[in-house]
């Protein structure tokens, strides 16, 4: 391989930088990916911002298996946060994992090393080159990943959870009319596992595909449509009051509304709820929008019902934000497990009586969902279980023993996976 450690620097050094600045943002500032993008890329456009995404993604995605391929090869392992690591992390995911060339990959990132061991970099990654290394066909999960998932849900799971990080999940669609689900799989392709639901593995970019633009679906995955399914269509008679709380950017809300509840939702965050507010105006559904802290706000009077999607640490959409893999510490689950039991407990009052409660998170930790309930349930003798019916769920979900849905990454897994969530629903007497 040429020496390129006193070349020029060559075009699309700007995007490996922007890479560079939000792997430094999820790793060493604990930021999402999300959060992260605007700052990072601001001096990038169009393409190259999605490349840099790509790259710092799938950096995450892999990180475990390139620090152990760059370990290999150096004779005392590089720091951490060491730019050096950071750019033969992105300069290796180029080439293993996008199809970057190699010349490419290498002489794009020795700049980010400048005034630093260029030459380091540039033997190490000449060295592995060479030797024709690749990435395991199943990523591994960072240690205290794998060590916690593997207390909580055993071996089995986190090799799913492995499998399920290789590569982003499949584009799933909630159909506002159920009943349209076949005309739009005839115009859309994909598969159908349940009414209401579309799974397309390759598509245009969303918002140029049929049926976006006049609010006939919405993205969503198909766990995350179960929370509002459980509630059902609204109730004939006069209708029926739903409480979405912590709504936005509203895939949940927008399923209620099309269910015929008359929805009130929640958020205590302005910009998500601008986010829902386009949404209700793309989809021609309707909520009473409110921007508030659940912790201060409360409602005039009871609902018939109540949706909590309680923030929390959303280790269970690892596959679409592989930075939570990394960011996610357990005084964070901490943290949410402690605003979530605030939040559950304080809503559990403005259900009527022998109103439905459903409380669900996107979380793989027990903190957050089943150990959630029971210290809830244990707390509040007005309200059981209400079990959820497998003819409720997609085959391939089933329901726990105690009648709550806890769905894992090796479920689906053939189809295409599913993200993690914890589902309860309640009854109060
Ligand atoms: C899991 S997300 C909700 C996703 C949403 N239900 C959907 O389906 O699109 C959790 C939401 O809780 C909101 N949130 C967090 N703390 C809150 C609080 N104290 N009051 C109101 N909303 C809060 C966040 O802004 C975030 O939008």
């Amino acid at each position: 391989m040429p020496d390129y450690t006193h070349a020029p620097e060559p075009l699309g050094v700007p995007t490996r930088r922007a890479a560079l600045r939000l792997l430094d943002a999820v790793l060493r500032r604990g930021e999402s990916l999300e959060s992260a993008l605007p700052a990072a890329t601001r001096a990038i456009h169009g393409p190259d911002r999605g490349l840099a995404h790509a790259i710092a993604a799938e950096t995450l995605r892999r990180l475990p298996d390139l620090d152990a391929m760059i370990d290999s090869v150096t004779k005392t392992n590089l720091p951490d946060d060491a730019k050096a690591r950071m750019a033969l992390r992105i300069a290796l995911v180029q080439v293993l994992i996008l199809g970057t060339p190699s010349h490419a990959a290498i002489s794009t990132v020795l700049p980010l090393v400048d005034g630093g061991p260029r030459k380091l970099v540039h033997g190490v990654f000449g060295t592995l080159f060479r030797a024709n290394m690749l990435l395991p066909e199943v990523p591994t999960l960072p240690a205290p990943v794998e060590l916690r998932w593997e207390a909580a849900w055993g071996e089995e799971m986190v090799d799913a959870a492995g499998r399920a990080i290789a590569a982003p999940p499949p584009l799933d669609l909630t159909i506002a009319d159920p009943a349209e689900t076949e005309g739009w799989r005839e115009k859309l392709g994909g598969e159908s596992f349940m009414p209401g639901h579309l799974r397309l593995g390759d598509h245009d970019s969303v918002p140029d595909m049929a049926g976006f633009g006049d609010g006939a679906w919405w993205v969503q995955d198909i766990a995350a449509s179960l929370p509002a399914r459980l509630l059902g269509k609204a109730p004939s008679e006069g209708g029926g009051h739903v409480l979405d709380l912590c709504a936005a950017p509203g895939g949940k809300t927008l399923q209620l509304a099309a269910a015929g509840w008359t929805v009130t939702s929640v958020d205590n965050s302005q910009s998500r709820i601008k986010r829902l507010r386009e949404n209700l105006y793309r989809t021609h559904l309707k909520s009473e929008v409110v921007n508030a802290d659940i912790l201060e706000w409360a409602p005039t009077e009871p609902a018939d019902a109540i949706l909590i999607d309680a923030p929390c640490s959303a280790t269970g959409i690892f596959r679409r934000h592989p930075d939570v893999l990394h960011r996610v510490r357990p005084s964070i689950i901490a943290e949410t497990a402690a605003l979530q039991a605030r939040i559950f407990a304080r809503a559990a009052d403005w259900v009527k009586p022998g109103g439905t409660l459903v409380y669900a998170t996107c979380s793989l930790e027990p903190s957050e969902g089943e150990a959630q309930l029971d210290a809830f349930l244990a707390a509040r003798s007005d309200y059981t279980i209400v079990p959820v019916e497998q003819a409720e769920l997609p085959a391939g979900i089933t329901p726990t023993e105690a009648g709550t849905v806890r769905t894992l990454p090796g479920m689906l897994a053939e189809q295409g996976g599913c993200d993690g969530f914890f589902i309860a629903r309640l009854k109060r007497s």
